[in-house]
Protein backbone atom coordinates (compact mmCIF):
# COMPACT_ATOMS: atom_id res chain seq x y z
CA UNK A 1 0.00 0.00 0.00
CA UNK A 2 1.32 3.78 -1.05
CA UNK A 3 0.43 5.82 1.73
CA UNK A 4 0.87 8.89 -0.17
CA UNK A 5 3.37 11.43 -2.30
CA UNK A 6 5.86 10.30 -0.59
CA UNK A 7 5.65 6.46 0.47
CA UNK A 8 7.27 6.55 3.37
CA UNK A 9 5.74 9.02 5.75
CA UNK A 10 1.90 9.81 6.38
CA UNK A 11 2.65 13.64 6.09
CA UNK A 12 -0.09 15.42 3.93
CA UNK A 13 1.91 18.38 2.73
CA UNK A 14 -1.38 19.38 0.60
CA UNK A 15 -3.36 19.93 3.83
CA UNK A 16 -0.58 21.26 6.31
CA UNK A 17 3.02 21.94 6.16
CA UNK A 18 5.33 22.75 9.23
CA UNK A 19 7.53 26.08 8.98
CA UNK A 20 9.43 26.05 11.89
CA UNK A 21 10.02 23.69 14.65
CA UNK A 22 11.31 24.73 18.25
CA UNK A 23 12.70 22.15 20.27
CA UNK A 24 13.19 22.24 24.09
CA UNK A 25 15.13 18.79 24.71
CA UNK A 26 16.40 17.82 28.33
CA UNK A 27 18.68 15.33 27.66
CA UNK A 28 19.12 11.80 29.30
CA UNK A 29 15.51 11.38 29.57
CA UNK A 30 14.72 8.56 28.08
CA UNK A 31 11.71 7.14 29.31
CA UNK A 32 8.97 5.26 26.80
CA UNK A 33 7.65 7.27 24.03
CA UNK A 34 4.62 9.11 24.41
CA UNK A 35 3.34 11.86 23.74
CA UNK A 36 1.69 14.05 26.94
CA UNK A 37 -0.17 16.91 25.00
CA UNK A 38 -0.93 18.68 22.09
CA UNK A 39 -1.66 22.16 22.54
CA UNK A 40 -2.62 24.76 20.69
CA UNK A 41 -1.13 28.23 21.21
CA UNK A 42 -2.83 31.65 21.44
CA UNK A 43 -2.45 34.91 23.00
CA UNK A 44 0.11 33.03 25.27
CA UNK A 45 -2.38 30.51 26.35
CA UNK A 46 -1.66 26.38 25.61
CA UNK A 47 -5.15 24.85 24.89
CA UNK A 48 -5.51 21.24 24.47
CA UNK A 49 -6.56 19.71 21.19
CA UNK A 50 -7.66 15.73 20.82
CA UNK A 51 -4.88 13.84 18.68
CA UNK A 52 -4.52 9.78 18.10
CA UNK A 53 -1.73 7.70 17.59
CA UNK A 54 -2.48 4.83 15.03
CA UNK A 55 -1.24 1.46 15.17
CA UNK A 56 2.67 0.91 14.12
CA UNK A 57 3.40 0.14 10.55
CA UNK A 58 6.86 -2.12 10.38
CA UNK A 59 9.11 0.13 8.71
CA UNK A 60 6.96 3.17 8.78
CA UNK A 61 6.43 3.71 12.25
CA UNK A 62 2.53 5.37 13.77
CA UNK A 63 0.33 8.36 12.36
CA UNK A 64 -0.22 11.31 14.66
CA UNK A 65 -3.67 12.83 13.93
CA UNK A 66 -4.24 16.00 15.59
CA UNK A 67 -7.96 17.56 15.54
CA UNK A 68 -7.02 20.93 14.59
CA UNK A 69 -9.63 23.95 15.37
CA UNK A 70 -11.73 24.64 12.71
CA UNK A 71 -10.20 27.80 11.52
CA UNK A 72 -7.57 26.68 10.14
CA UNK A 73 -6.23 29.55 7.94
CA UNK A 74 -2.66 30.64 7.86
CA UNK A 75 -0.61 30.07 10.32
CA UNK A 76 -0.83 27.44 13.86
CA UNK A 77 1.38 27.01 16.72
CA UNK A 78 1.13 23.89 18.59
CA UNK A 79 2.71 22.98 21.93
CA UNK A 80 3.33 18.94 21.97
CA UNK A 81 5.20 17.65 25.35
CA UNK A 82 6.28 14.23 24.81
CA UNK A 83 9.54 11.89 25.47
CA UNK A 84 10.83 9.48 23.33
CA UNK A 85 12.25 6.10 23.95
CA UNK A 86 15.48 4.58 25.21
CA UNK A 87 14.50 2.33 21.77
CA UNK A 88 14.19 5.51 19.50
CA UNK A 89 16.15 4.46 16.17
CA UNK A 90 17.95 7.84 15.04
CA UNK A 91 19.86 7.57 18.89
CA UNK A 92 22.92 5.99 19.92
CA UNK A 93 23.72 6.47 23.27
CA UNK A 94 27.02 5.21 24.27
CA UNK A 95 28.55 4.12 27.77
CA UNK A 96 31.70 6.15 28.95
CA UNK A 97 33.54 2.07 28.25
CA UNK A 98 32.33 2.88 24.30
CA UNK A 99 34.18 5.98 23.54
CA UNK A 100 37.76 7.11 23.36
CA UNK A 101 38.82 8.59 25.98
CA UNK A 102 36.43 6.34 28.52
CA UNK A 103 35.70 9.26 30.88
CA UNK A 104 32.39 10.26 29.37
CA UNK A 105 29.14 9.20 27.93
CA UNK A 106 28.24 10.16 24.39
CA UNK A 107 24.82 10.06 22.10
CA UNK A 108 24.42 11.06 19.02
CA UNK A 109 21.78 10.72 15.99
CA UNK A 110 21.21 9.84 12.72
CA UNK A 111 17.84 10.74 11.47
CA UNK A 112 18.11 9.98 7.65
CA UNK A 113 16.18 8.22 6.00
CA UNK A 114 13.38 8.11 8.47
CA UNK A 115 14.58 8.43 12.14
CA UNK A 116 13.37 12.14 13.09
CA UNK A 117 10.18 11.27 13.87
CA UNK A 118 11.67 8.74 16.80
CA UNK A 119 13.15 12.23 18.17
CA UNK A 120 10.08 14.41 17.25
CA UNK A 121 7.05 13.85 16.53
CA UNK A 122 6.92 15.70 12.70
CA UNK A 123 6.00 15.39 9.06
CA UNK A 124 8.72 13.63 8.78
CA UNK A 125 9.29 13.58 4.79
CA UNK A 126 11.84 15.60 2.93
CA UNK A 127 8.63 17.31 0.52
CA UNK A 128 8.92 19.46 3.78
CA UNK A 129 10.99 22.19 4.98
CA UNK A 130 11.62 24.32 8.15
CA UNK A 131 13.86 26.04 10.41
CA UNK A 132 14.54 25.15 13.73
CA UNK A 133 15.58 26.25 17.07
CA UNK A 134 16.50 24.50 20.15
CA UNK A 135 17.51 24.38 23.98
CA UNK A 136 19.00 21.49 24.53
CA UNK A 137 19.71 20.91 28.64
CA UNK A 138 22.79 18.70 28.91
CA UNK A 139 25.04 17.29 31.66
CA UNK A 140 27.07 20.56 32.41
CA UNK A 141 30.57 18.63 31.73
CA UNK A 142 29.66 17.60 28.05
CA UNK A 143 29.61 19.65 25.17
CA UNK A 144 26.33 19.52 22.85
CA UNK A 145 26.44 20.12 19.39
CA UNK A 146 23.64 20.36 16.41
CA UNK A 147 23.26 20.75 12.39
CA UNK A 148 22.84 24.56 13.34
CA UNK A 149 24.79 27.38 14.81
CA UNK A 150 25.48 27.73 18.40
CA UNK A 151 23.84 30.77 19.47
CA UNK A 152 24.10 30.43 23.22
CA UNK A 153 25.88 28.63 25.73
CA UNK A 154 26.02 28.72 29.88
CA UNK A 155 26.36 25.65 31.98
CA UNK A 156 24.53 22.48 30.76
CA UNK A 157 22.36 24.27 27.98
CA UNK A 158 23.13 25.14 24.63
CA UNK A 159 20.93 27.31 22.17
CA UNK A 160 21.03 26.47 18.73
CA UNK A 161 19.25 28.27 15.47
CA UNK A 162 18.77 26.79 11.89
CA UNK A 163 17.95 29.56 9.76
CA UNK A 164 18.14 27.56 6.36
CA UNK A 165 14.89 25.31 5.72
CA UNK A 166 15.96 21.66 6.10
CA UNK A 167 13.90 18.45 5.46
CA UNK A 168 13.64 16.63 8.83
CA UNK A 169 16.07 13.80 8.29
CA UNK A 170 19.05 16.65 8.38
CA UNK A 171 17.93 17.05 12.38
CA UNK A 172 20.69 16.43 13.92
CA UNK A 173 22.22 16.40 17.65
CA UNK A 174 25.77 14.35 19.63
CA UNK A 175 26.01 15.44 22.66
CA UNK A 176 29.86 14.10 24.66
CA UNK A 177 33.39 15.11 26.57
CA UNK A 178 34.37 17.29 23.22
CA UNK A 179 36.54 19.79 21.95
CA UNK A 180 37.27 21.18 18.75
CA UNK A 181 40.38 22.39 16.89
CA UNK A 182 39.98 25.07 14.55
CA UNK A 183 40.79 24.37 10.38
CA UNK A 184 39.63 27.30 8.68
CA UNK A 185 37.92 30.25 8.42
CA UNK A 186 35.00 28.97 8.87
CA UNK A 187 35.53 25.28 10.02
CA UNK A 188 36.17 23.64 13.39
CA UNK A 189 37.10 19.86 13.93
CA UNK A 190 35.27 18.51 16.60
CA UNK A 191 36.66 15.12 18.21
CA UNK A 192 36.95 13.59 21.69
CA UNK A 193 40.35 14.62 23.67
CA UNK A 194 42.85 11.89 22.08
CA UNK A 195 41.41 12.27 18.74
CA UNK A 196 41.05 16.08 17.86
CA UNK A 197 44.72 16.47 17.38
CA UNK A 198 45.11 13.96 14.05
CA UNK A 199 41.47 15.09 13.07
CA UNK A 200 42.39 18.38 12.75
CA UNK A 201 45.45 17.11 10.71
CA UNK A 202 43.80 14.83 8.45
CA UNK A 203 40.94 17.50 7.87
CA UNK A 204 43.44 20.55 7.21
CA UNK A 205 42.19 20.98 3.51
CA UNK A 206 38.27 21.63 4.39
CA UNK A 207 38.43 24.86 3.39
CA UNK A 208 40.64 24.34 -0.38
CA UNK A 209 36.99 21.66 -0.97
CA UNK A 210 34.76 24.61 0.25
CA UNK A 211 36.14 27.23 -1.68
CA UNK A 212 36.24 24.56 -4.94
CA UNK A 213 32.79 23.96 -4.44
CA UNK A 214 32.03 27.21 -4.37
CA UNK A 215 33.36 27.57 -7.67
CA UNK A 216 31.76 24.84 -9.25
CA UNK A 217 27.88 25.39 -7.39
CA UNK A 218 27.89 29.11 -6.34
CA UNK A 219 28.04 30.40 -2.60
CA UNK A 220 28.32 28.13 0.49
CA UNK A 221 24.92 29.19 2.33
CA UNK A 222 25.14 27.45 5.63
CA UNK A 223 27.94 30.05 7.01
CA UNK A 224 29.59 27.31 9.36
CA UNK A 225 30.90 23.80 8.09
CA UNK A 226 32.06 22.01 10.96
CA UNK A 227 33.07 18.84 11.08
CA UNK A 228 32.42 16.00 14.30
CA UNK A 229 34.55 12.91 14.59
CA UNK A 230 31.84 10.38 15.40
CA UNK A 231 32.54 7.27 17.90
CA UNK A 232 33.85 3.99 15.80
CA UNK A 233 29.64 2.92 15.89
CA UNK A 234 28.54 5.18 13.70
CA UNK A 235 26.81 3.82 10.91
CA UNK A 236 28.39 5.80 7.64
CA UNK A 237 31.18 7.21 6.12
CA UNK A 238 29.59 10.96 6.60
CA UNK A 239 26.39 12.03 7.48
CA UNK A 240 26.13 16.00 5.55
CA UNK A 241 24.06 17.34 8.71
CA UNK A 242 23.99 21.43 7.97
CA UNK A 243 27.39 23.53 9.61
CA UNK A 244 28.54 20.14 11.29
CA UNK A 245 28.96 17.19 9.15
CA UNK A 246 29.40 13.41 11.06
CA UNK A 247 32.27 11.96 10.13
CA UNK A 248 33.43 8.25 10.92
CA UNK A 249 37.05 7.39 12.39
CA UNK A 250 37.34 5.32 9.86
CA UNK A 251 38.38 7.65 7.26
CA UNK A 252 41.27 8.79 9.60
CA UNK A 253 44.18 7.43 7.52
CA UNK A 254 46.83 8.91 8.85
CA UNK A 255 47.95 10.37 5.27
CA UNK A 256 44.86 11.95 3.66
CA UNK A 257 44.00 9.51 1.77
CA UNK A 258 40.41 8.72 2.52
CA UNK A 259 39.44 12.52 3.10
CA UNK A 260 37.16 12.35 -0.10
CA UNK A 261 34.50 11.43 2.22
CA UNK A 262 34.93 15.32 3.40
CA UNK A 263 34.79 16.51 -0.48
CA UNK A 264 31.20 14.42 -0.36
CA UNK A 265 29.83 15.67 2.74
CA UNK A 266 30.73 19.48 1.53
CA UNK A 267 29.23 18.88 -1.77
CA UNK A 268 26.30 18.06 -0.16
CA UNK A 269 25.61 21.72 1.10
CA UNK A 270 24.18 22.40 -2.00
CA UNK A 271 23.52 19.07 -3.51
CA UNK A 272 21.07 17.45 -1.04
CA UNK A 273 21.01 20.15 1.45
CA UNK A 274 19.79 23.03 -0.72
CA UNK A 275 18.52 20.77 -3.62
CA UNK A 276 16.91 17.63 -1.92
CA UNK A 277 14.89 14.79 -3.44
CA UNK A 278 11.22 15.24 -2.01
CA UNK A 279 10.86 11.51 -1.29
CA UNK A 280 13.70 8.98 -1.30
CA UNK A 281 12.68 7.06 -4.29
CA UNK A 282 14.79 9.71 -5.43
CA UNK A 283 17.69 9.80 -3.88
CA UNK A 284 20.03 9.78 -6.76
CA UNK A 285 18.87 13.20 -7.11
CA UNK A 286 20.69 13.80 -3.70
CA UNK A 287 23.69 11.26 -3.82
CA UNK A 288 23.97 10.99 -8.07
CA UNK A 289 24.70 15.06 -8.04
CA UNK A 290 26.50 14.94 -4.98
CA UNK A 291 29.11 12.45 -6.19
CA UNK A 292 29.12 14.04 -9.60
CA UNK A 293 30.00 17.14 -7.25
CA UNK A 294 32.94 15.66 -5.65
CA UNK A 295 34.51 14.06 -8.37
CA UNK A 296 34.11 17.71 -10.32
CA UNK A 297 36.59 19.13 -6.97
CA UNK A 298 38.90 16.07 -6.82
CA UNK A 299 39.04 16.79 -10.61
CA UNK A 300 40.22 20.53 -9.93
CA UNK A 301 42.30 19.24 -7.12
CA UNK A 302 44.40 16.12 -8.39
CA UNK A 303 43.76 16.68 -12.38
CA UNK A 304 41.10 14.58 -14.19
CA UNK A 305 43.04 11.61 -14.86
CA UNK A 306 42.19 11.37 -10.63
CA UNK A 307 38.26 12.59 -11.46
CA UNK A 308 37.98 9.78 -13.80
CA UNK A 309 39.58 7.27 -11.57
CA UNK A 310 36.96 8.08 -9.02
CA UNK A 311 34.62 7.32 -11.02
CA UNK A 312 35.79 4.14 -12.52
CA UNK A 313 36.63 2.67 -8.97
CA UNK A 314 32.64 4.08 -8.32
CA UNK A 315 32.19 1.37 -11.04
CA UNK A 316 34.15 -1.49 -9.72
CA UNK A 317 31.75 -0.52 -6.20
CA UNK A 318 28.87 -1.28 -8.17
CA UNK A 319 29.14 -4.19 -9.75
CA UNK A 320 30.25 -5.48 -6.42
CA UNK A 321 27.13 -4.04 -5.16
CA UNK A 322 25.36 -6.26 -7.83
CA UNK A 323 27.30 -9.27 -7.42
CA UNK A 324 26.76 -9.20 -3.45
CA UNK A 325 24.09 -7.18 -2.15
CA UNK A 326 21.27 -6.44 -4.40
CA UNK A 327 21.91 -10.00 -5.90
CA UNK A 328 17.68 -11.14 -5.41
CA UNK A 329 16.76 -7.80 -5.72
CA UNK A 330 17.17 -6.51 -9.01
CA UNK A 331 14.46 -4.01 -8.30
CA UNK A 332 16.55 -2.13 -6.45
CA UNK A 333 19.00 -1.77 -8.73
CA UNK A 334 16.89 1.21 -10.47
CA UNK A 335 18.14 4.26 -10.78
CA UNK A 336 14.52 5.28 -9.07
CA UNK A 337 12.67 2.95 -7.27
CA UNK A 338 9.75 1.69 -6.08
CA UNK A 339 9.59 2.65 -1.90
CA UNK A 340 5.67 1.85 -2.00
CA UNK A 341 6.66 -1.63 -0.19
CA UNK A 342 10.36 -1.20 1.11
CA UNK A 343 12.03 0.56 3.98
CA UNK A 344 14.37 3.13 2.74
CA UNK A 345 16.89 1.62 4.86
CA UNK A 346 16.46 -1.89 2.81
CA UNK A 347 16.87 -0.37 -0.19
CA UNK A 348 19.82 1.97 0.49
CA UNK A 349 22.93 1.08 -1.91
CA UNK A 350 25.17 2.51 -3.87
CA UNK A 351 23.24 2.59 -7.16
CA UNK A 352 21.88 6.19 -6.59
CA UNK A 353 25.67 7.47 -5.99
CA UNK A 354 27.14 5.81 -8.77
CA UNK A 355 24.43 5.25 -11.61
CA UNK A 356 23.48 8.70 -10.91
CA UNK A 357 26.72 10.18 -11.08
CA UNK A 358 27.34 7.97 -13.92
CA UNK A 359 24.15 9.68 -15.71
CA UNK A 360 25.70 13.31 -14.72
CA UNK A 361 28.98 12.45 -16.29
CA UNK A 362 27.12 11.23 -19.71
CA UNK A 363 25.10 14.21 -19.97
CA UNK A 364 27.84 16.36 -19.69
CA UNK A 365 30.01 14.89 -22.49
CA UNK A 366 27.00 14.54 -24.49
CA UNK A 367 26.06 17.96 -23.87
CA UNK A 368 29.05 19.66 -24.96
CA UNK A 369 31.55 18.90 -21.85
CA UNK A 370 32.04 20.72 -18.56
CA UNK A 371 32.25 24.29 -18.72
CA UNK A 372 28.85 24.21 -20.54
CA UNK A 373 27.61 21.53 -18.27
CA UNK A 374 28.66 23.59 -15.19
CA UNK A 375 26.70 26.74 -16.38
CA UNK A 376 23.77 24.40 -16.24
CA UNK A 377 24.38 22.97 -12.68
CA UNK A 378 24.59 26.45 -11.20
CA UNK A 379 21.75 27.48 -12.66
CA UNK A 380 19.89 24.11 -11.65
CA UNK A 381 20.93 24.95 -7.99
CA UNK A 382 19.95 28.29 -7.88
CA UNK A 383 16.47 27.76 -9.45
CA UNK A 384 15.66 25.09 -7.13
CA UNK A 385 17.43 25.75 -3.73
CA UNK A 386 15.63 25.81 -0.39
CA UNK A 387 13.23 23.12 -2.37
CA UNK A 388 12.33 19.81 -2.57
CA UNK A 389 11.89 18.35 -5.89
CA UNK A 390 11.31 15.26 -8.13
CA UNK A 391 13.20 13.52 -11.08
CA UNK A 392 10.08 14.78 -13.54
CA UNK A 393 11.34 18.62 -12.51
CA UNK A 394 14.97 17.84 -12.99
CA UNK A 395 13.92 16.64 -16.41
CA UNK A 396 11.92 19.26 -17.17
CA UNK A 397 14.40 21.90 -16.29
CA UNK A 398 16.90 19.83 -18.63
CA UNK A 399 15.04 20.52 -21.13
CA UNK A 400 13.71 23.81 -20.33
CA UNK A 401 17.76 25.00 -20.14
CA UNK A 402 18.74 23.10 -23.14
CA UNK A 403 16.02 22.61 -25.65
CA UNK A 404 16.83 25.52 -27.79
CA UNK A 405 20.69 25.13 -27.17
CA UNK A 406 20.90 21.57 -28.73
CA UNK A 407 17.80 20.24 -29.48
CA UNK A 408 19.32 17.04 -30.99
CA UNK A 409 21.41 15.79 -28.53
CA UNK A 410 18.54 15.88 -25.99
CA UNK A 411 16.70 13.73 -28.11
CA UNK A 412 19.42 11.14 -27.52
CA UNK A 413 19.27 10.71 -23.59
CA UNK A 414 16.62 7.60 -23.17
CA UNK A 415 15.49 8.60 -20.01
CA UNK A 416 13.10 5.61 -19.21
CA UNK A 417 16.20 3.04 -19.39
CA UNK A 418 18.63 5.29 -17.55
CA UNK A 419 15.89 5.97 -14.71
CA UNK A 420 14.32 2.51 -15.06
CA UNK A 421 16.12 -0.06 -16.13
CA UNK A 422 17.88 -3.01 -14.14
CA UNK A 423 21.70 -3.91 -13.98
CA UNK A 424 24.66 -1.18 -14.79
CA UNK A 425 24.40 1.96 -16.53
CA UNK A 426 23.12 2.01 -20.13
CA UNK A 427 26.19 3.94 -20.96
CA UNK A 428 29.85 3.86 -19.63
CA UNK A 429 31.36 7.60 -20.36
CA UNK A 430 34.58 7.57 -22.20
CA UNK A 431 37.25 7.56 -19.42
CA UNK A 432 40.43 8.11 -18.77
CA UNK A 433 41.71 4.51 -18.28
CA UNK A 434 45.26 5.78 -16.77
CA UNK A 435 45.27 5.51 -13.17
CA UNK A 436 43.13 2.61 -13.20
CA UNK A 437 45.04 0.68 -15.45
CA UNK A 438 48.38 0.17 -13.33
CA UNK A 439 45.73 -1.22 -10.49
CA UNK A 440 44.46 -3.96 -13.44
CA UNK A 441 47.87 -4.81 -14.55
CA UNK A 442 48.47 -5.98 -10.66
CA UNK A 443 45.29 -7.37 -10.34
CA UNK A 444 45.57 -9.45 -13.13
CA UNK A 445 49.19 -10.58 -11.93
CA UNK A 446 47.86 -11.97 -8.64
CA UNK A 447 44.77 -13.54 -10.19
CA UNK A 448 46.81 -15.41 -12.88
CA UNK A 449 50.16 -15.93 -11.46
CA UNK A 450 52.16 -18.45 -8.64
CA UNK A 451 53.12 -17.10 -5.76
CA UNK A 452 56.88 -17.81 -7.27
CA UNK A 453 56.37 -16.08 -10.51
CA UNK A 454 54.50 -13.07 -8.61
CA UNK A 455 58.04 -12.89 -7.03
CA UNK A 456 59.92 -11.93 -9.65
CA UNK A 457 57.17 -9.80 -12.04
CA UNK A 458 58.78 -6.31 -12.75
CA UNK A 459 55.09 -5.38 -11.98
CA UNK A 460 55.50 -5.42 -8.53
CA UNK A 461 58.19 -2.98 -8.19
CA UNK A 462 55.84 -0.47 -9.18
CA UNK A 463 54.55 1.59 -6.54
CA UNK A 464 50.81 2.47 -6.04
CA UNK A 465 49.20 4.68 -3.75
CA UNK A 466 46.52 4.39 -1.78
CA UNK A 467 43.50 4.81 -3.52
CA UNK A 468 45.24 2.28 -6.00
CA UNK A 469 45.34 -0.43 -3.99
CA UNK A 470 42.15 -0.33 -2.59
CA UNK A 471 40.85 -0.27 -6.64
CA UNK A 472 43.93 -3.25 -6.82
CA UNK A 473 41.96 -5.63 -3.86
CA UNK A 474 38.39 -4.44 -5.58
CA UNK A 475 39.52 -5.82 -8.96
CA UNK A 476 40.69 -8.71 -7.24
CA UNK A 477 37.81 -9.89 -5.19
CA UNK A 478 35.53 -9.16 -8.16
CA UNK A 479 37.61 -11.97 -9.94
CA UNK A 480 35.66 -15.63 -9.98
CA UNK A 481 38.90 -17.37 -9.54
CA UNK A 482 42.52 -16.45 -8.05
CA UNK A 483 45.40 -19.04 -8.99
CA UNK A 484 46.31 -20.17 -5.33
CA UNK A 485 44.79 -18.29 -3.05
CA UNK A 486 46.25 -19.14 0.00
CA UNK A 487 48.01 -17.77 2.82
CA UNK A 488 51.69 -17.86 1.39
CA UNK A 489 50.06 -15.76 -1.05
CA UNK A 490 48.19 -13.59 0.90
CA UNK A 491 50.90 -12.72 3.18
CA UNK A 492 53.05 -12.05 0.36
CA UNK A 493 50.80 -9.52 -1.04
CA UNK A 494 50.66 -8.02 2.57
CA UNK A 495 54.65 -7.54 2.57
CA UNK A 496 54.67 -6.33 -1.01
CA UNK A 497 51.91 -3.41 0.02
CA UNK A 498 52.33 -3.00 3.14
CA UNK A 499 49.10 -3.58 4.20
CA UNK A 500 50.20 -5.53 7.86
CA UNK A 501 50.91 -1.66 9.04
CA UNK A 502 48.17 0.28 6.82
CA UNK A 503 45.62 2.56 9.14
CA UNK A 504 43.70 2.54 6.01
CA UNK A 505 40.10 1.33 6.88
CA UNK A 506 39.11 0.88 2.96
CA UNK A 507 42.56 -1.73 2.71
CA UNK A 508 42.15 -3.41 5.43
CA UNK A 509 38.40 -4.07 4.88
CA UNK A 510 38.93 -5.65 1.66
CA UNK A 511 41.77 -7.36 3.06
CA UNK A 512 39.44 -8.63 5.14
CA UNK A 513 37.22 -10.03 2.22
CA UNK A 514 40.52 -11.31 0.52
CA UNK A 515 41.09 -14.15 3.45
CA UNK A 516 37.53 -14.91 4.28
CA UNK A 517 37.68 -15.38 0.26
CA UNK A 518 40.82 -17.37 0.51
CA UNK A 519 38.89 -19.62 3.16
CA UNK A 520 41.72 -19.36 5.69
CA UNK A 521 40.44 -20.54 8.99
CA UNK A 522 43.16 -19.37 10.98
CA UNK A 523 42.88 -15.98 10.69
CA UNK A 524 39.34 -15.82 12.07
CA UNK A 525 40.36 -13.50 15.01
CA UNK A 526 41.53 -10.88 12.74
CA UNK A 527 38.40 -10.47 10.21
CA UNK A 528 36.29 -10.45 13.70
CA UNK A 529 38.74 -7.66 15.35
CA UNK A 530 38.16 -5.48 12.13
CA UNK A 531 34.45 -6.15 12.08
CA UNK A 532 34.45 -5.38 16.00
CA UNK A 533 36.37 -2.25 15.90
CA UNK A 534 33.93 -0.31 13.91
CA UNK A 535 30.34 -0.79 13.02
CA UNK A 536 30.28 0.99 9.16
CA UNK A 537 27.60 -0.53 7.35
CA UNK A 538 29.87 -0.25 4.28
CA UNK A 539 32.82 -2.61 6.11
CA UNK A 540 30.41 -4.88 8.12
CA UNK A 541 27.94 -5.53 6.02
CA UNK A 542 29.70 -6.99 3.30
CA UNK A 543 32.24 -8.93 6.01
CA UNK A 544 29.13 -10.69 7.30
CA UNK A 545 27.28 -11.27 4.36
CA UNK A 546 30.69 -13.22 2.86
CA UNK A 547 31.05 -14.67 6.32
CA UNK A 548 27.40 -16.16 5.58
CA UNK A 549 28.54 -17.82 2.37
CA UNK A 550 30.84 -19.88 3.97
CA UNK A 551 29.73 -22.75 5.86
CA UNK A 552 32.64 -23.03 8.51
CA UNK A 553 32.49 -19.08 8.75
CA UNK A 554 28.81 -18.49 9.35
CA UNK A 555 28.20 -19.90 12.48
CA UNK A 556 31.22 -18.18 13.94
CA UNK A 557 29.71 -14.80 12.38
CA UNK A 558 26.43 -15.31 13.74
CA UNK A 559 28.37 -15.59 17.00
CA UNK A 560 30.64 -12.75 17.06
CA UNK A 561 27.00 -10.27 16.01
CA UNK A 562 25.02 -11.71 18.82
CA UNK A 563 28.01 -10.90 21.24
CA UNK A 564 28.45 -7.36 19.48
CA UNK A 565 25.11 -6.10 18.23
CA UNK A 566 23.84 -4.17 21.34
CA UNK A 567 27.25 -1.90 20.65
CA UNK A 568 25.31 -1.56 17.12
CA UNK A 569 23.46 1.36 16.39
CA UNK A 570 20.11 0.01 15.16
CA UNK A 571 20.22 0.51 11.67
CA UNK A 572 22.97 -2.00 11.59
CA UNK A 573 22.36 -4.74 13.67
CA UNK A 574 18.50 -4.54 11.64
CA UNK A 575 20.63 -4.51 8.24
CA UNK A 576 23.85 -7.51 8.93
CA UNK A 577 20.68 -9.49 11.00
CA UNK A 578 18.68 -9.51 7.89
CA UNK A 579 22.48 -10.38 5.47
CA UNK A 580 22.61 -13.26 8.16
CA UNK A 581 19.22 -13.93 7.82
CA UNK A 582 18.73 -14.40 11.59
CA UNK A 583 15.85 -12.73 13.62
CA UNK A 584 17.18 -10.49 16.52
C1 LIG B 1 17.25 4.12 -3.20
C2 LIG B 1 17.54 4.21 -1.79
C3 LIG B 1 16.47 4.81 -1.02
C4 LIG B 1 16.60 5.35 0.13
C5 LIG B 1 17.82 5.35 0.93
C6 LIG B 1 17.98 6.57 1.76
C7 LIG B 1 18.51 6.55 2.97
C8 LIG B 1 18.86 5.28 3.61
C9 LIG B 1 19.43 5.30 4.96
O1 LIG B 1 19.81 4.02 5.32
C10 LIG B 1 20.45 6.35 5.27
C11 LIG B 1 21.54 6.59 4.59
C12 LIG B 1 22.54 7.54 5.05
C13 LIG B 1 23.66 7.73 4.39
C14 LIG B 1 24.68 8.61 4.85
C15 LIG B 1 25.88 8.71 4.29
C16 LIG B 1 26.33 7.93 3.10
O2 LIG B 1 26.76 8.80 2.08
C17 LIG B 1 27.42 6.96 3.47
C18 LIG B 1 27.83 6.04 2.37
C19 LIG B 1 28.43 4.78 2.88
C20 LIG B 1 29.71 4.98 3.65
O3 LIG B 1 30.62 5.64 3.15
O4 LIG B 1 29.83 4.48 4.76
ZN1 LIG C 1 26.10 11.46 0.36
Amino acid sequence: MRLGPDPSSYSQPDLVKIQHIDLDWNLLDVSDINIESVNVKANDCEVPLKFQISDTVPDIGSKLTIDLPTKTDGELILVIYYKTSPNASALQWLDAEQTSNKNHPFMFSQCQAIHARSIVPCQDSPSIKFTYSATVHHPPELVALMSAIRVGNQTGITKFEQKVPIPSYLLAIAVGDLYSKQVGPRSHVWAEKNVVDEAAAEFSDTETFIQTAEEICGPYLWKVYDLLVMPPSFPFGGMENPCLTFVTPTVIAGDKSLVDVVAHEISHSWTGNLVTNANFEHFWLNEGFTVFVEQKIIGRLRGSQYRDFHALHGLSELKDTFKNQLKNEPELTKLVVDLSNVGPDDAFSSVPYMKGSTFLRYMEDLFGGPTIFELFLKKYLDQFKYQSILTKDFKKYVYEYFNEKIPERLEEVDWDKWLYSEGMPVVIPNYDTTVYDTCKKHADLWSIATTADIKISPVIREELSSIQKIEFLSQLLDKSEIRDLNEAKIVLMAETYGFDNTKNSEIRFRLMRLIIKARLTDRFDEIFAFANSNFRMKFVRPIYRDLGEWTVGKPLAIANFLKVKDQMMKVCAYTVAKDLGINI
